[in-house]
């Protein structure tokens, strides 16, 4: 499998503490990944510096093929190359319907020339449906975004995402504040995104990583401390250790 986003050998100082030291992270085309480990392990700052928000003192930020340093672009232009972020908490329009939001996500994927001109149109229409029925919000679209419930909300932030069809999406703690019935589905749908995108979710929740059934990273003082499933880190002394407890 060849790796679309190659975090290489990068460090990054705060006034002289090193919140990430030589940390190496790739991820495929078509893959779920869980981040996790126990606070200021620098996970926030990992995304930071894959989404360009942060930039590392040292090493590079591969990204496709053939690859290209993400190091030399902005937030904005990163965000075009297809990477996705969904903070923790939704950022969505409340008093917008959930069309409307989803409307509005695709206008924000034109050029600023293309959005002058733009008015939603039947094709729009039908995008606006297919988003919201992938992230579980077929029966909600008249709805105002206030008015779900907090995990509708986070879904209806990730359909609208998934308008600029990112080839990365960025997931952090996505099953904080949620009903058990609300995980399920996010579950399912981070499996279902992971199909066809590389997905990254930090998340503490061990329940819900289970879930997830895929690849583990675990961070400790901005480096990899174990890598693999889910048993297999948690058998990890060091993982028990530092994160798990005894
Ligand atoms: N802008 C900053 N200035 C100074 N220190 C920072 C800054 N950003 C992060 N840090 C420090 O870097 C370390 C890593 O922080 P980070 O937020 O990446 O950890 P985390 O794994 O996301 O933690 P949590 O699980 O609590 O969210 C922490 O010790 C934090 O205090």
């Amino acid at each position: 499998m060849s790796a679309l986003l190659e975090v290489d050998g990068i460090s990054v100082s705060f006034d002289g503490f090193r919140a990430i030291n030589n940390l190496s992270f790739s991820i495929g085309d078509a893959e779920l990944r869980a981040v996790i480990g126990p606070n200021g392990a620098g996970k926030t700052t990992f995304m930071d510096i894959v989404t360009g928000k942060t930039r590392p003192d040292s090493g590079d930020v591969k990204w496709g093929t053939p690859p290209k340093s993400l190091l030399r672009l902005n937030e904005a232009r990163i965000a075009r190359e297809g990477v996705g972020r969904k903070f923790q908490r939704p950022t969505v329009f409340e008093d917008q319907s959930v069309a409307d939001n989803l409307t509005m996500a695709l206008k924000a994927d034109r050029s600023p020339f293309a959005v002058l001109g733009w008015r939603p149109s039947r094709a729009s229409a039908t995008r606006v449906a297919d988003l919201a029925s992938e992230v579980g919000l077929a029966d909600h679209l008249p709805r105002k975004a206030g008015e779900l419930s907090h995990g509708q909300k986070q879904w209806l932030e990730i359909g609208m995402l998934l308008a600029q069809e990112p080839r990365l999406l960025l997931v952090d703690e996505p099953a904080a504040g949620m009903t058990l019935a609300e995980r399920e589905q996010t579950t399912a749908l981070l499996v279902r995104l992971a199909r066809t995108r590389a997905v990254i979710v930090v998340e503490h929740d061990m329940d819900f990583v289970r879930r997830l059934n895929c690849k583990v990273t675990v961070l400790h003082q901005g480096s990899v401390l174990a890598e693999g499933s889910l048993d297999h880190v948690t058998r990890n002394p060091d993982v028990i250790d530092v994160y798990l407890g005894r």
